[in-house]
């Protein structure tokens, strides 16, 4: 018998068996005890030209995993591995992470964890330098990908003066310049503006197009992730395989299952199962939004439930609490926010959005005053509940405003979970009783009881974002203000988190939130507001504003994906439906499938 080599164009460039990891939680006496094991026995596989989608509720160990690919896990961060782990040839557990880097490239889930220079091309030549490749290759590496994420022009910037979804497409430009044959992407997209998400998904056809580089995406939104994906593997809670195969066979055959397990399907897969329940007899599943317009093109069709109002009432101006007057800041040497005026009234549910840049992280940090501008470089004001945000005191501002980071590290400032959520009402002299109280409330809402102790920095992506909701709210501030609250999110703690967000609302409390995430906006704001290079574009109703697409493309920004199946549809009845609340649910499974039923 001859001796089988592997075969290197076919031969998985990741595979796992049985990989259980085990974080060390530090104690005290400088021990450390083994957390619970996450993921715990996993086997998978990614071979050349494939995408692998790997799904999971929060904290199930995705991430974790991800890590243990090019062996940070457990060589940077401790934890105990079992199982065996082969990424790009070689042996993990036998080779030290640099030795990876020439064939296992990753994007980090925070993409400010991996910065390490001082602009933006040296970032992205960094890693090719380190391998040692020739200068005139590294420059053109480095200028290829930065072309294809749309950051060339800035390439002579400092990293940390870009926007949250500049960072994003800076480090997935990083992990294209090394060329390594494996990338592990996790959350690539959370941050990116619909354009980015676009470009990002016709990145990844093109880079595993040649059949020789495959792909491990962790990735929450699946609208856009289903049309590259090959395979998917779905994590349960635990943390154990619930179910894998090619993409159409998981979440079309298996969607009701995956919903059960707080797993996203595609939005228009989730519509289809309300239909489906309200006795409209779509088989099979769609997957897309253009699947699901022949789906119901092809079935007579119950009128639907149309509950939004398509405009929004003139804002009253003695119920103004935020009011932002010709607003002019120059940040970095550039005019970010451009003359702009608006009014937020008590009871709004605002969704900012627009493009990457476009000033709305800024923006929303004016209003809540965790941004103090300097004078010279603003010009015009802000006042919130009254309040001048930049000047107040802190203990006024937090009772008037919260407001939760795009990144949840940024703002937490103790060693313990519960302590986080202490510390706003303690600095306000809230009477201890009542911290415990509020304390304890959010904990239990958030799911975060059994981690109380846990430093905020040893939480998954999702349980931090939680934390950080958390950490706003206990304040119970008249405004709150979000920069993508849902993002790193599984699709059930999205839904619990957006319900909170309108019981909030509902009970009197003034909600912006920025999001990148239309489907989210169409779902649940009352009203939207359009920035696009620093200038408000667009002001209305989420029913008018998200379907214009003149609005959308000066904003940069996409119809969101059951406006598009709807408005191609041939019964124009139907064409006002942007909401899965406006689809007919006569009968709803027992899933809870969407958190806007009306
Ligand atoms: N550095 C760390 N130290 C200790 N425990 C950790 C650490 N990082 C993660 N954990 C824990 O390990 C488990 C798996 O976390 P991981 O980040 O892999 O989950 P995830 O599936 O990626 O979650 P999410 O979707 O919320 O990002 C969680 O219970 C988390 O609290
Ligand atoms: N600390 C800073 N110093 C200088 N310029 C900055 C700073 N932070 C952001 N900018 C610049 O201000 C502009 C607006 O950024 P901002 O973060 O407000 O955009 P955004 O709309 O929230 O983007 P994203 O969707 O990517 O989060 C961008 O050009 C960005 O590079």
């Amino acid at each position: 018998m001859r001796f089988a080599y592997p075969d290197p164009v076919t031969s998985p460039l990741l595979e796992l068996r049985g990989l259980r990891v085990r974080h060390h939680l530090p104690l005290d006496d400088g021990g450390h005890r083994l957390g619970d094991p996450a993921p715990d026995g996993v086997d998978l596989a990614v071979r050349p030209g494939e995408v692998v989608l790997l799904l999971g509720p929060s904290g199930c160990g995705k991430s974790t995993l991800a890590l243990a690919t090019n062996g940070l896990v457990p060589h940077v961060v401790d934890a105990d591995v079992t199982g065996t782990l082969t990424a790009g040839g070689h042996d993990v557990a036998a080779t030290r992470p640099p030795l990876l880097a020439a064939d296992v490239a990753m994007v980090f889930q925070d993409p400010d964890a991996q910065v390490v220079t001082g602009s933006v091309l040296d970032e992205v030549c960094f890693a090719p330098e380190n391998l040692r490749r020739p200068p005139a290759e590294v420059l053109a590496r480095a200028e290829g990908a930065l072309r294809q994420v749309g950051l060339w022009e800035r390439r002579g910037d400092d990293p940390a003066l870009l926007s949250g979804g500049g960072r994003q497409r800076l480090a997935l430009a990083c992990a294209l310049a090394v060329g390594a044959r494996l990338l592990v992407l996790d959350e690539p997209t959370a941050n990116l503006d619909p354009d980015g998400v676009e470009q990002f998904y016709a990145t990844l056809r093109s880079v595993t197009a040649s059949g020789e580089r495959g792909v491990l995406l962790v990735e929450h939104d699946l609208d856009a992730a289903v049309e590259a994906a090959d395979r998917v593997v779905v994590l349960d809670a635990a943390g154990r395989v619930a179910t894998s195969g090619p993409v159409r066979e998981v979440l079309a055959g298996r969607a009701e299952e995956l919903a059960e397990l707080g797993v996203w399907l595609p939005t228009t897969t989730l519509a289809a199962l309300r239909l489906r329940a309200a006795g409209v007899p779509i088989d099979p599943l769609p997957l897309t939004p253009a699947e699901l317009t022949g789906a119901l093109d092809a079935v007579s069709l119950p009128a639907p439930v149309a509950v939004q109002e398509p405009d929004v009432p003139p804002v009253d101006r003695r119920d103004v609490v935020v009011s932002v007057d010709h607003l002019t800041v120059r940040r970095g040497g550039r005019t970010v926010l451009d003359d702009v005026s608006l009014d937020v009234a008590r009871g709004d549910l605002l969704a900012l959005v627009g493009a990457n840049g476009a000033g709305k992280t800024t923006l929303a940090q004016l209003v809540a005053g965790v941004l103090r501008p300097r004078r010279r470089a603003v010009a015009g004001s802000v006042r919130v509940g009254g309040l001048d945000p930049w000047r107040a005191d802190v203990r006024d501002l937090t009772a008037a405003v919260g407001f939760v980071f795009q990144n949840p590290e940024h703002q937490f400032v103790t060693g313990r979970v519960d302590d986080e959520l202490a510390h706003g009402l303690r600095l306000r002299g809230v009477p201890d009783g009542e911290v415990v109280a509020r304390v304890d409330d959010v904990l239990d809402r958030f799911g975060l009881g059994a981690l109380r102790d846990r430093h905020p920095f040893w939480l998954s992506g999702g349980q931090k974002r939680r934390l950080s909701v958390g950490t706003a709210i206990v304040c119970r501030p008249d405004v709150l203000v979000l920069d993508e609250p849902t993002y790193g999110q599984d699709r059930e703690r999205a839904v619990e988190l957006l319900d909170l967000l309108t019981t909030l609302h509902d009970d009197g409390t003034t909600v912006v939130v920025v999001s990148h995430d239309m489907q989210l906006v169409a779902e649940h704001a009352t009203r939207v507001v359009a920035l696009a290079g620093g200038r408000v574009v667009a002001d209305g109703s989420p029913a008018v504003l998200l379907r214009d697409d003149a609005v959308l493309a000066a904003a940069g920004l996409r119809t969101p994906p059951l406006a598009r199946a709807t408005g191609a549809l041939r019964d124009p009845a139907w064409h006002a439906v942007t909401r899965l609340a406006d689809l007919p649910a006569a009968r709803l499974p027992a899933v809870h499938l969407a958190g806007a039923d009306a």
